[in-house]
């Protein structure tokens, strides 16, 4: 494994897929502010290399992803610190979200609070059949904030409001069925439902899937009429890569 940072490792196979891994911070991969920053460190190095496929998100235990942000450091926060300490958090989801190409969260084991709002941010979830998810902020006396602003625009407001009010966990079926997750994995399979994804995502056009995220981001934002609009450009600019021309002649050479 490469390290770029103390906090970030990755490694890079032959096909432009990299495994980030989230690295010395602990058996549950808990986000402190020094993990945190290394692991944005990490996406916002990556980000400007167009050879990169599709990026898995990962611990480096199968304890967790990420089990929620470091609860020793939030501690001894006060009002100014405390904002520091979430920009930094809401900085590492930007750079997930605003990542060129797709990013799947790979989920073992834990999926709590930071954590799931850093899952909420990647484009795919991919879930072990024992994960377990949940929003336990206003246990610990603060709301759940930033990222977690996607779970409405996941599964809906009254099963987010549900996670982030109650705050009672969630197994993998149920957050399969709510769509919180995109897959469930049979046991010991989730490596293999990972790479299943990541061969779906190889057989696209890597310029397409990009504008295809971007688009997405934007759609998520904007008035519906607006986003109809606005993809009639993207679609016309999508043919300036030559992506298009060459993938439809192949397609249409299939049988030659
Ligand atoms: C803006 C974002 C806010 C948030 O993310 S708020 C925090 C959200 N997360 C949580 O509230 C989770 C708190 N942790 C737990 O409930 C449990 O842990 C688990 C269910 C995740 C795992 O339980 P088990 O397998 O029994 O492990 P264990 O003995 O509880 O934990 C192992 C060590 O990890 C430390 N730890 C766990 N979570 C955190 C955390 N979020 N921040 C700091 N430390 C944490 C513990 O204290 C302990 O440490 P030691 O071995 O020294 O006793």
């Amino acid at each position: 494994m490469e390290m770029l940072n103390p906090h970030c490792g990755i490694d890079r196979d032959d096909r432009g897929v990299v495994r980030l891994a989230i690295c010395n911070a602990g058996p549950l991969n808990i986000l402190s502010s020094a993990v945190t920053d290394g692991v944005r460190e990490g996406f916002e190095r990556l980000a400007g290399d167009n050879a990169i496929r599709a990026v898995i998100l990962a611990g480096q235990s199968e304890k967790s992803m990420i089990g929620g942000a470091d609860i020793k450091e939030m501690a001894k926060l006060d009002q100014k610190s405390a904002e520091a300490f979430i920009m930094r958090l809401r900085d590492l989801c930007e750079a997930v979200r605003h990542f060129p190409a797709p990013v799947i969260a790979r989920l073992p084991g834990w999926c709590l609070g930071g954590g799931l709002e850093v899952a909420a941010a990647c484009d795919f979830r991919i879930a072990a059949h024992n994960a377990k998810f949940g929003m336990p902020e206003v246990r610990v006396g603060i709301p759940s904030v930033i990222h977690a602003a996607l779970l409405p625009r996941l599964i809906g407001w009254g099963r987010a409001r549900w996670l982030v009010m109650t705050a009672e966990n969630i197994d993998a079926p149920t957050a399969l069925a709510w769509g919180l997750v995109n897959v469930v994995a049979k046991e010991g399979g989730l490596d293999a439902a990972v790479e299943h994804t990541v061969k779906a995502l190889l057989e696209c056009g890597p310029e397409a899937l990009r504008s295809q995220k971007d688009l997405l981001r934007q759609w998520e934002e904007l008035p519906l009429t607006v986003s109809i609009n606005l993809s009639v450009g993207t679609f016309g600019k999508s043919f300036l890569t030559g992506e298009p021309q060459r993938l439809m002649q192949g397609f249409l050479d299939r049988k030659k």
